[in-house]
């Protein structure tokens, strides 16, 4: 005899919460951030543009410390670039996880995800250029 399959949570039945806590119990949240950190230093130990993009928001966010610029959108452009490029990261591993051999769905994959990166990048020269430009022109003698 077959084993009765899981039920789907639907809005009549939420789905069953977890042994461990409520979804808002602290040691919770610490063990999920630990995960999110481990992933951020797989990227950055094995992504050579997850590092660069790493030290160029570093970068953007002292220099409009230092020419007191409004942080918010530097702040918000990095956070999208470093974003979308652990996203790719994690695309990439399931992508050769799923098709170690080439497969033109997997190339598609891969190279929109990479895309993704390249548009939200140019859209943070744009940021940077609209916020530093002013200022740095006037520091011009
Ligand atoms: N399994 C595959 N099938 C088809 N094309 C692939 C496959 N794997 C990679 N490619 C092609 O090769 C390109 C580079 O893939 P790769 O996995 O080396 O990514 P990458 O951008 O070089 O990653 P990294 O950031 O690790 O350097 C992809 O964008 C895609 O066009």
């Amino acid at each position: 005899m077959s084993e009765p399959r899981p039920q789907r949570p639907s809005p009549e039945r939420p789905p069953e919460r977890p042994a461990g806590g409520s979804a808002l119990s602290g040691r919770r949240f610490v063990r999920s951030a630990g995960y999110a950190w481990a992933g951020v230093r797989h990227a950055y130990r094995h992504q050579a543009n997850f590092r660069i993009e790493c030290w160029a928001a570093v970068l953007a966010l002292g220099l409009g410390l230092a020419l007191r610029v409004p942080l918010a959108p530097v702040a918000l452009a990095c956070g999208l670039v470093l974003g979308l490029e652990l996203l790719n990261t994690a695309l990439e591993a399931l992508v050769d996880l799923a098709s170690p051999e080439v497969h033109p769905l997997a190339r598609i994959a891969k190279d929109t995800a990479a895309a993704a990166v390249l548009l939200a990048s140019l859209s943070a020269l744009v940021v940077g250029a609209v916020t530093f430009g002013p200022p740095l022109l006037r520091l011009l003698p």
